[in-house]
């Protein structure tokens, strides 16, 4: 790969970085972002990197990460260090799964089809978006095609449509997809003011896409975005409802206060995901790092919980897991990748998270990933943790 020569100190100068020769070369998931950066339209860029308002809680997703020291323990490792974890029934080989992110066509022609072949080869779950531009039957297929003899695991994000015959309509076709669970987004009871998009004039997909799994949903719905309905009349009853209209376990994406999580439970809910949209809903709320520890106690083990926001590096994902999440989502990580080279570059992305998680695991001188416990993490110093 063409790379010109590094900087004397060895930091990656992301702009040097040449997609078309090779991703061998390319070394951190940030780089990823910059190559994305350069191929893709600006609208459709900022419509990814951005988030809501003043963008606070994008930016502190990754920096309570930075706030954190790890403190390993010594001689007690293991050269066989198993990453896997099982969750509902389903394993993945790591515990990196895909977060749900819509459109994946903007980025590259593929679109999910060429994220579920790259989540397949990864042995991941993918988390499929109620607003991918595949439908979710193929990307299913797709994802069957590519495991081989494997056993892929896809699960399907829905926003709760406050008419149910919508919502009812959706399950089956996640259902008859053959989808493992329901992640249902309960943090969107209005669209979070992203001013990026505002200015860009970005508010539908271009006319050659659509939210497929909205395409003749009941009717001749065209698969518009606008489709998508958001209401702040959502309750725990519409929960009640779904828990009563589906077999497959149910996650709740974008809980963030405990007491929420002990209503969740309390309704019946099979796992919690811990995320704030990456800063793209309500801005100002926490890091999701950072509400990590009060949420697990909280939850008291009573269920998964699995979290997302600013996920870069292995050692993120380490931090997290001490802390007690089950695994983690990245939602922009597997965007650049798919916009730097389709589902190679979103391969890579995984296979870059695995390496750096396996590492990480191996330095902290863990056998597993059931030797990392709270006390390996430390406020860095100079934080006020
Ligand atoms: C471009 C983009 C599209 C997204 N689309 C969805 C979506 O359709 N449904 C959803 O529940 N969350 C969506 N999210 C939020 C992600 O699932 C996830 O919570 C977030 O991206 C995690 O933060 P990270 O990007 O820092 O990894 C989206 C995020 C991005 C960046
Ligand atoms: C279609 C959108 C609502 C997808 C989304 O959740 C997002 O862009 O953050």
């Amino acid at each position: 790969m063409s790379v010109a020569a590094p900087e004397a100190n060895g930091a990656a100068r992301p702009e040097a970085f040449d997609p078309g020769s090779g991703l061998e070369a390319m070394l951190t998931v940030r780089e990823f972002e910059a190559v994305a950066q350069r191929k893709l339209d600006p609208v459709h860029y900022d419509y990814i990197a951005g988030g809501s308002r003043d963008e606070v809680t994008v930016r502190a997703n990754e920096d309570g990460f930075g706030r954190l020291s790890l403190l390993p323990r010594v001689l007690r490792g293991s050269a066989q260090r198993d990453l896997s974890v099982t969750l509902f029934g389903g394993q993945s080989s790591m515990p990196v799964l895909i977060s749900p992110t819509a459109f994946h066509r903007l980025v590259c022609a593929e679109g999910e089809i060429a994220t579920a072949r790259a989540a397949a080869r990864a042995g991941t779950i993918m988390i499929a978006s109620m607003a991918s531009t595949v439908a979710v039957g193929e990307v299913a297929a797709a994802a069957r095609a590519a495991a081989g003899d494997g056993d892929p695991t896809l699960w399907f994000q829905l926003y709760l449509q406050p008419d149910m015959d919508d919502t009812t309509a959706l399950i089956a076709r996640a259902t008859d997809a053959g989808c493992r669970a329901l992640v249902v987004t309960v943090d969107s009871p209005v669209l979070g003011a992203n001013e990026r998009n505002q200015r860009n004039n970005f508010d539908d997909l271009p006319p050659e896409m659509a939210c497929e799994n909205l395409r003749n949903l009941r009717g001749d719905e065209p698969g518009n975005v606008r489709q998508i309905a958001m209401s702040p009349e959502l309750s725990w009853e519409h929960i009640d409802w779904l828990r009563e209209h589906t077999r497959l376990p149910i996650l709740l994406k974008g809980v963030l206060h405990p007491e929420d999580a002990r209503i969740a439970i309390a309704h019946g809910i099979d796992g919690l995901l811990l995320s704030n949209h990456g800063g793209r809903q309500l801005d100002t709320v926490p890091a999701t790092i950072d509400l990590l520890p009060e949420f697990v106690a909280a939850v008291d083990g009573s269920v998964p919980v699995l979290l997302d926001g600013g996920v870069r590096r292995g050692t993120d994902v380490v931090k997290a897991l001490a802390l007690g999440a089950a695994a983690v989502g990245v939602g922009r990580p597997i965007v650049w990748g798919l916009a730097t080279a389709g589902e190679e570059g979103a391969t890579r992305v995984l296979e870059l998270l695995r390496d750096e998680v396996d590492h990480t695991v191996a330095l902290c001188g863990a056998r597993g990933l059931a030797d990392l416990t709270p006390d390996l993490v430390r406020p860095a110093a100079g934080s006020r943790r």
